[in-house]
Parts: C-alpha cells; structure tokens; sequence
C-alpha cells in the first residue's frame, strides 16, 4: 500500500514556474511499483493514511533518520527494508532535478521513475546487486519507456514473493 499524503511543497524547478505536479509524481511511482507487481505476486493499493506500509516523501539535508540528503547528485533517495514503522518508506532528495516521464525540456535531471523503481525494490527487502544492468546495481542507470525488470530483480523478487 502506498500513501501519497506526506507530500510536501515540491521543489520548484530553477526554470520552471511550478515545482513537480503530484498527479505526475504519482503517476511516476504507480509506473515503479507496477514493475515490481507485474512480475511476482505482489499488489499494490495507495491509502491515504500514515498507516501505510509504503510512505514516500521528499526531503533535503537532514531530515531526522541519521541519513541525511547530500544536495543535487551523489545520493539521489534511499529506502528502508520491510518493518513497522520506517520499514518499507522512501525518501527521495527533493534537491535533485527529477524527471518525469513527459519532461522533454534538455535539462539535467534524473528519471523518478527509475529511481523509485530501484528503491521500492528496498523497501520491498531486495539489496544491491552487483549484476551491472540490474535495477538493484548500486550506480544510477537511466531505464528505457517500455522498461522490463532484469533477470536479477526478477528472480530476487520471485524469491521473497513468488
Ligand atoms: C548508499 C545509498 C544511500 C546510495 C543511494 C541508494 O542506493 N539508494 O537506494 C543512492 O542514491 N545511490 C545512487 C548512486 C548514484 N548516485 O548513482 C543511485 O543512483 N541509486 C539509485 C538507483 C536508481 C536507478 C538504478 C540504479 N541502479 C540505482
Ligand atoms: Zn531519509
Ligand atoms: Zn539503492
């Protein structure tokens, strides 16, 4: 389950007047989390409510979990493994120029959809990879449109989730 409701303000892009639209933002993470459920037994259902075992958030710096944000590049999210409370929740780096799958201006910037289909596989207990080409390898790679999760994934999901 997946709660949007912690959204903050988004960071306003330098030369775009509005910051990241949620409705884009959760298009973007709905993509990411139907990978994962399209290739195991997983379902996934958003909530509006802080009970959720899924809760994302963009935050920058410090942010109160002993991980802090680094700003733009280096540490783009991270994402903590199953569990109550934390366990499971996404945090993005709201400093970094994300992406979203219609953005065709030429700046600089990171795919969310790639980046929250790697972490969500943390929070879905999944570790790094040191299969270069897999979602779990630890070095941002950009993801294709039409993307299909790497074998590796695939069977490190079907391991936990058949
Ligand atoms: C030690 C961790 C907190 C690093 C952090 C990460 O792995 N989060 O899941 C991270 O942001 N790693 C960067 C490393 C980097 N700056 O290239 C990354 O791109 N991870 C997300 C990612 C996205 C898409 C694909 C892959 N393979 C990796
Ligand atoms: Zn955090
Ligand atoms: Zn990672």
């Amino acid at each position: 389950q997946l709660d949007f409701t912690k959204f903050p303000a988004f960071p306003l892009r330098t030369e775009q007047p509005s910051g990241l639209d949620t409705a884009g933002v959760r298009f973007e993470l709905s993509k990411a989390l139907d990978l994962w459920a399209r290739n195991s037994k997983l379902t996934f259902q958003e909530v509006n409510s802080d009970r959720a075992d899924i809760l994302v958030y963009f935050h920058r710096g410090y942010h109160g979990d002993g991980y802090p944000f680094d700003g733009k590049g280096q540490i783009l999210a991270h994402a903590f493994f199953p569990g109550r409370d934390r366990g499971g929740d996404v945090h993005f780096d709201e400093e970094e120029v994300w992406l979203l799958q219609d953005d065709n201006t030429n700046e600089e910037g990171t795919s969310l959809f790639a980046v929250a289909a790697h972490e969500f596989g943390h929070s879905l207990g999944l570790a790094h990879s040191s299969v270069s080409g897999a979602l779990m390898y630890p070095w941002y790679q950009g993801l294709s449109s039409n993307y299909e999760l790497p074998d590796d994934d695939r069977l490190g999901i079907q391991q936990m989730y058949g």
